[in-house]
């Protein structure tokens, strides 16, 4: 395919692991700039190094917890010169805790989830929305999920986390059609990233069961997703790609073999 993304600009939120990390690797593959921001830096500074030493391309990294908002802003509104246009951003920081009945839950897990899936979500997007059509051309690439158009018992606040993103997406876009940004959405189901691990507070036994007995997404295949998406021809917006797992049929109907 066509690169039509050499040189643009990409702000990954996220790209400490899992899908942020990928994306990162597949965009550099492409001779992006990059900015990549997390909590965990000490991970951003080692992916900067090999995807440096790999394909020579310029990376800002920057830790950044998209919970805090003053944090938020004093990052994207001081990136250097070099990385002060945002061609593309890849809204992707977010995370489950827990898989409990309602009744049973932990309401610091929901605060949390809320805190970043939807507050620090909304908290990139409105600046990098702002830069946007200051700027006059860009692409948003929101990270939902198969959870962000239906509900699964025990995952009722993620689940409400990721149909505000769904919402947030669909109005974003009709806003912004006239500023000429494109908004787009990726829905991912079972993808094996750190995603259990972090749900179920490092009990590496019940996140490995998750992906018991199929093959779940990798982190990869939703990198390429994304990166396809980014570099369609300016007149084509892929607006919403539902991708699951080959033996996945909705966010729980998974077969398992063996
Ligand atoms: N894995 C899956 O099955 C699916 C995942 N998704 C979504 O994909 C996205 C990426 O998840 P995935 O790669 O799977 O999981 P990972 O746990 O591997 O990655 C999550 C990333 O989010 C970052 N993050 C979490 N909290 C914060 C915060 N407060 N501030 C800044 N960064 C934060 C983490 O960085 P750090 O801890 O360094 O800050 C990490 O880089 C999430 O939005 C998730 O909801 C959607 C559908 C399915
Ligand atoms: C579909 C997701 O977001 C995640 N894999 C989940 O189990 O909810």
């Amino acid at each position: 395919m066509l690169n039509r993304i050499k040189d643009k600009t990409v702000l990954i939120t996220g790209a400490s692991s899992g899908i942020g990390a990928a994306c990162a690797k597949e965009f550099a593959s492409y001779g992006c700039r990059l900015i990549l921001a997390a909590r965990r830096v000490d991970r951003l500074e080692a992916l900067r190094e090999s995807l440096q030493s790999e394909f020579g391309i310029e990376i800002f990294v920057v830790g950044m917890d998209v919970t805090h908002a003053k944090q938020v802003e004093m990052v994207l509104n001081h990136l250097p010169e070099a990385y002060s246009e945002i061609d593309i951003l890849v809204n992707n920081a977010g995370l489950a805790l827990g898989l409990d009945n309602f009744i049973d839950d932990d309401p610091n897990n929901w605060e949390t989830m809320i805190e970043t899936n939807i507050k620090g979500f909304l908290s990139v997007l409105r600046l990098i929305s702002q830069k946007m059509v200051r700027q006059g051309f860009g692409h948003i690439i929101n990270i939902g999920s198969v959870a962000g158009v239906e509900s699964y018992a025990k995952g009722g606040v993620y689940c409400a986390t990721k149909h505000a993103v769904h919402a947030i997406t669909q109005s974003l876009r009709e806003e912004m059609i006239e500023h000429g940004i494109k908004v787009s959405e990726i829905l991912p189901g079972a993808v094996n990233t750190e995603f259990s691990q972090v749900r179920f507070h490092g009990n590496t036994e019940r996140a490995e069961k998750v992906y018991d007995g199929f093959e779940p997404l990798q982190a990869e295949d939703i990198a390429n997703l994304i990166v396809y998406t980014a570099n369609l021809p300016l007149h084509v917006n892929l607006a919403e790609s539902l991708i699951l797992a080959g033996r996945q049929a909705r966010a729980t109907k998974v077969h398992r073999q063996g």
